[in-house]
């Protein structure tokens, strides 16, 4: 597959009912990069990841992933190709507690790597393994997002999206996090798609990066490119917290 994009996503409409959230969308993400997808809300980056996932499926064009047409497969199947999710919203399971989410995430195939990849989340967020016996609910909004994306690296991704990590989080935390995905990247090569209405941590982070404008693509280049671009400075980080 030498070449070939890990994720491609080529002219993708999806529709709730009658409203088409997506008009088209081509994205590309190679691996070992960490590319991001800004936009507004409302853009359709959630629609966008889910449609990776699954859920809603596209009704025009195509998701490929790993040389595979994934448009039309079922969830369950997408997952174990290795695409893991960090969704909106984080999606811990409260009641359960910090271990016990992180053994929900395991892939039955995987179970006999299951306290080496513990380990390697509590390394990588060491307040998770402090918290280990904890309930997911009575996180911080913070560590509940380390718990969703530690609960994602438990499947061995080939791909992990996230979807908006930073989402109410305060700045130095948001940070934390960026730096633990870059961490990723760099050590394990590990290949990232990130949503988010930050673009200013976005950006920074990213190999590369596209815009989302009503369901569609209208920029893309170097997470570089984008930060200095007039356009995307005026419309997403005036006025932005950094
Ligand atoms: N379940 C749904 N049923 C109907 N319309 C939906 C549904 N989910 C999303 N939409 C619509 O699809 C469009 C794209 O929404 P989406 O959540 O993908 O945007 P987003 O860029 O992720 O925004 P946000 O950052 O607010 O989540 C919006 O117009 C939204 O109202």
């Amino acid at each position: 597959m030498t070449g070939q994009p890990l994720l491609k996503v080529e002219g993708v409409e999806t529709y709730y009912g009658n409203i088409r959230a997506l008009a088209g969308v081509n994205v590309e993400v190679n691996s070992g990069e960490i590319v991001s997808l800004i936009g507004a809300n409302g853009a359709g980056k959630s629609t966008l990841m889910m449609t990776i996932c699954g859920s809603p499926q596209a009704r025009n064009g195509s998701v490929t992933f790993d040389g595979r047409d994934i448009t039309h497969m079922p969830t369950h199947e997408i997952a174990r190709l290795r695409i893991a999710q960090s969704p909106e919203g984080r999606r811990i399971f409260p009641r359960m507690t910090v271990y016990e989410n992180l053994q929900m995430g395991a892939s039955l195939d995987k179970l006999k790597y299951f306290n080496e990849d513990v380990e390697k989340i509590f390394t990588l967020f060491p307040r998770l393994k402090e918290r280990q016996s904890q309930r997911g609910g009575t996180l911080s909004g913070g560590e509940q997002q380390m718990l969703s994306i530690g609960r994602a690296l438990m499947a061995r991704p080939k791909l992990l999206l996230l979807d908006e990590p930073s989402l109410g989080l305060a700045p130095l935390i948001v940070k934390g996090i960026f730096e633990a995905i870059k961490v990723l990247n760099k050590s394990q090569g590990l290949t990232v798609f990130l949503v988010e209405q930050n673009a200013f941590a976005a950006l920074k982070l990213s190999d590369r990066a596209y815009v989302m404008v009503n369901g569609r693509v209208t920029m893309s280049g170097s997470g570089k490119e984008l930060l200095a671009n007039p356009e995307v400075r005026s419309a997403y980080l005036e006025g932005g917290h950094h």
